[in-house]
């Protein structure tokens, strides 16, 4: 057991002591929580469980809130108020979660119902077009001939936020680390919006609330183009940014030249924290005031690195000033 430090501005009362599982600052960063399921959580989770496979999360929608009610009363509610209010706290809205004793590729369906409890007990996972699915599953491998960075090893994918093309809230994203073969480098990058530099120079400028074009290659299976600006405010009237490098189809020179700069900005950021995720544990994050990204990986004929994603909208306390959701 634990003793928890209170976040400022709750959104719901916090328990005196937390059961199931422990929390403490990440080793990465003050503002990312390391928070670790027990082992006997972990099994006495997925013993309930039992009787659904992931098909059944996948056909029956509800159940994904059932899984997240196992998982709780597993913690004696002591886990929903702690995500609830972690994920959309300013100072931290970043959590690397540790399910005890799920580290192996073979248990990669276990690994998808332990992560779609934990979304469900404070949002509700998009449809992702890419996948067909509310959670999507891919491969980087030694070599890539997709249509974005997604799957290519050898670079650095750019700081950026998810969702950016399409027309739901994306107020989460969960990134989970199914698989590791031969694999060395491909960290994530994380960078906290308020730990960056020049938030100011470029939020305060003209371009900055200009609606802009976003369109995704064909991979992403979203061919509506979107528009919105680079950055906006929350319901509290701090800033926030939706913004991928790769997607946004500024309208001239000046568009161009101001996206260039900010991308530069991010990435020569001192505040980057590089983030190792091991196989069974996960990313969660405010998708509003987090960017992320990926380190390159080291080339390796064998190399093999799957992730699982979720991203999707909060239904207990919000961020955005007119959520869709
Ligand atoms: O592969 C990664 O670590 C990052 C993937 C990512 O950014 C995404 O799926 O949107
Ligand atoms: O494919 C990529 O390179 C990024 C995906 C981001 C998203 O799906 O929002
Ligand atoms: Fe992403």
């Amino acid at each position: 057991m634990t003793r928890f430090v209170p976040v400022k501005d709750l959104v719901v009362p916090l328990p005196q002591e937390l059961k199931g599982f422990t929390l403490a600052p990440s080793p990465y960063s003050p503002r990312l929580l390391q928070l670790t399921f027990s082992h006997a959580t972990v099994e006495a989770f997925l013993a309930a469980m039992a009787e659904w496979p992931v098909q059944a999360l996948e056909y029956k929608s509800f159940l994904r809130f059932r899984a997240a009610k196992l998982l709780d009363e597993l913690c004696a509610g002591t886990l929903q108020p702690v995500l609830i209010n972690t994920l959309v706290d300013r100072d931290s809205g970043g959590l690397l979660i540790t399910p005890q004793g799920l580290d192996r590729v073979a248990q990669a369906d276990d690994m998808v119902k332990l992560a779609t409890a934990v979304a469900h007990l404070f949002g509700r996972s998009n449809y992702d077009a890419m996948s067909g699915q509310y959670y999507a599953r891919f491969v980087v491998e030694n070599v890539d001939n997709s249509d974005s960075y997604l799957r290519q090893p050898h670079r650095v994918m750019e700081l950026h936020t998810d969702g950016t093309f399409v027309e739901q809230d994306t107020d989460y994203v969960l990134m989970m680390k199914i698989d590791e073969q031969h694999m060395e480098g491909g960290n994530s990058l994380l960078l906290h919006l308020d730990d960056w530099e020049q938030l100011q120079a470029f939020n305060s400028h003209p371009l900055a609330r200009r609606d802009m074009r976003w369109t995704a290659p064909p991979s992403k299976k979203v061919d509506k183009d979107v528009f919105h600006a680079v950055f906006d405010t929350d319901n509290q009237g701090r800033p926030i940014i939706s913004y991928i490098d790769q997607f946004v189809q500024p309208r001239n020179f000046e568009e161009g030249n101001w996206l260039t700069d900010l991308c530069e900005s991010l990435e020569t950021s001192q505040h980057k924290l590089s983030v190792p995720v091991p196989v069974g544990s996960f990313l969660l994050i405010n998708n509003h005031f987090w960017l992320h990204g990926r380190d390159r990986f080291t080339a390796h004929p064998g190399l093999r690195r799957e992730l699982m994603r979720q991203r999707g909208y909060f239904t207990h306390a919000k961020v955005l000033r007119n959520p869709r959701q």
